[in-house]
């Protein structure tokens, strides 16, 4: 698998664009991500506990920023105060195309330990 990281997000409206199938989907997964689905719809997701609500709010930032340069952007949860979930698909076709797991993957190179909690035992 090629560094996913090192490409960029194409255009959601392009006509040939299908969802990938569950194989493909797996072969591609980011470390740390989970393939889910819902309403019969693979989507990425993964979750993580951040100190304040105010550092997930900053969480979403420094994500919005990759999104908005990929063009291709996900779904932001902050639940429970601390709680961020992380939903990726394409709208565009209902299902997984590969811009979802460059999204995914340059997700992955934020550096996040400043406003992540520490796991117990840290
Ligand atoms: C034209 C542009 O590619 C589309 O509007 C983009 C914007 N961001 C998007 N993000 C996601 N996740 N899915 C889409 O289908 C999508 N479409």
């Amino acid at each position: 698998m090629d560094d996913l990281t090192t490409k960029k997000c194409v255009s959601c409206n392009a006509r040939d664009m299908r969802p990938m199938t569950v194989e493909a989907a797996h072969s591609l997964i980011p470390q740390g991500w989970n393939l889910v689905t819902e309403d019969g719809m693979m989507k990425l997701q993964r979750t993580w506990k951040v100190k304040t609500f105010m550092k997930g709010m900053e969480f979403f930032k420094l994500v919005a920023d990759v999104a908005e340069a990929e063009g291709h952007h996900p779904d932001l949860h902050l639940v429970a105060w601390n709680n961020v979930k992380i939903e990726i698909w394409t709208h565009a076709v209902g299902g997984l195309t590969e811009n979802d797991f460059i999204l995914a993957a340059k997700i992955n190179r934020l550096d996040l330990h400043q406003l992540l909690s520490r796991k117990v035992g840290e």
